[in-house]
C-alpha cells in the first residue's frame, strides 16, 4: 500500500497529469495546454503514458496480446522507468511536466481486465504523487461518439460498451486518488470545446503553482 510516509521526495517542479475514458479529449487537451504555458514562457515537458521508449511502445501496441497482470506489470514498469529517466530529471530542473495518463488510466484500465485497485496500487507503489490530477470525464454517449468518430487504440476502446464503463470507473477512480491525499480535479468534457477545456486546466495549473509559491515564502 502506497502510504505518504514512503513517498518520495517532493521536487521543485509540478506534475500535472491528464487522465479520463479513451476519446474524452486528454491529448488534443495536453496538447493545447503544453503550447499555452510555452508561449507564455512557462518551461514545460510535455509527455505521454505509456512512454514512448521500448517499454511503453510494448504495452501501448500490445492490449490485442497482453492483459491482466502482464499488462498491468508493462504499464507499472514503463511508469516507473519513466519517472526515473524522464519525468523526475524534468522536475528537478523545474518544469512543468504535463503528463497525458497517469496511474487513474492503470486503476480504470487495469480495473476493466479484473484487477483489484489494490494490486494496482501495489505495482505502483513508490511512484511519484503528481501536484495535480485532472480527470477529463463526460456523457458517455457524448464520449462514446468522438471515440467512434476518431477511431479506437486499443482493445479497450474497441469495446462497444467503452465509454459507459470507463466513465463509471473514472468515478470511483477519483474517490481512490482522493483517500490516497492525491489532489484530483473532474472536468466535465461533455460540452465545451477543447480551447476551453485546455484554458480551464490552464487556471487549475496557475492555482496550484501559486499555493506552492505560497507555502514556500
Ligand atoms: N472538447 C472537445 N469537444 C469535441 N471534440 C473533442 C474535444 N476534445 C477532443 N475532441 C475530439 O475527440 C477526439 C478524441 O480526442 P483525443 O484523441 O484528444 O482523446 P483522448 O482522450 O486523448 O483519446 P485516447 O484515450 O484514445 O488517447 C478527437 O477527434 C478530437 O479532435
Ligand atoms: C497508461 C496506461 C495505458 N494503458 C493502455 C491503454 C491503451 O492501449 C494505451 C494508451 O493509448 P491511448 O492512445 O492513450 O489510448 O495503453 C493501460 O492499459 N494502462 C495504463 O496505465
Amino acid at each position: 500500500m502506497t502510504s505518504l510516509f514512503d513517498e518520495p521526495r517532493r521536487l521543485p517542479g509540478t506534475l500535472i497529469t491528464l487522465d479520463g475514458p479513451g476519446g474524452v479529449g486528454k491529448s488534443t487537451a495536453a496538447k493545447l495546454v503544453a503550447e499555452t504555458l510555452t508561449a507564455a514562457g512557462v518551461p514545460v515537458h510535455a509527455t505521454v503514458q505509456p512512454s514512448r521508449a521500448p517499454l511503453g511502445e510494448l504495452a501501448r501496441h500490445g492490449t490485442d496480446t497482453f492483459r491482466g497482470m502482464a499488462l498491468a506489470c508493462l504499464c507499472a514498469a514503463d511508469r516507473h522507468h519513466q519517472l526515473d529517466a524522464e519525468i523526475k530529471p524534468a522536475l528537478r530542473d523545474g518544469q512543468i511536466v504535463i503528463c497525458d495518463r497517469y496511474v487513474a488510466s492503470s486503476l480504470v484500465l487495469q480495473g476493466l481486465d479484473g484487477l483489484s485497485a489494490e494490486t494496482v496500487w501495489q505495482l505502483n507503489h513508490g511512484v511519484y504523487r503528481p501536484d495535480l490530477s485532472v480527470i477529463l470525464n463526460g456523457d458517455p454517449a457524448v464520449i462514446d461518439h468522438r471515440l467512434r468518430t476518431r477511431g479506437g487504440h486499443s482493445r479497450f476502446e474497441r469495446a462497444e460498451d467503452n465509454s459507459d464503463m470507463e466513465s463509471g470507473l473514472y468515478v470511483h477512480a477519483v474517490v481512490d486518488l482522493q483517500a490516497k491525499g492525491w489532489l484530483v480535479e473532474t472536468l466535465d468534457c461533455t460540452t465545451d470545446d477543447a480551447a476551453t477545456i485546455a484554458a480551464r486546466i490552464v487556471s487549475l495549473i496557475h492555482r496550484v503553482i501559486e499555493e506552492k509559491i505560497a507555502v514556500c515564502r
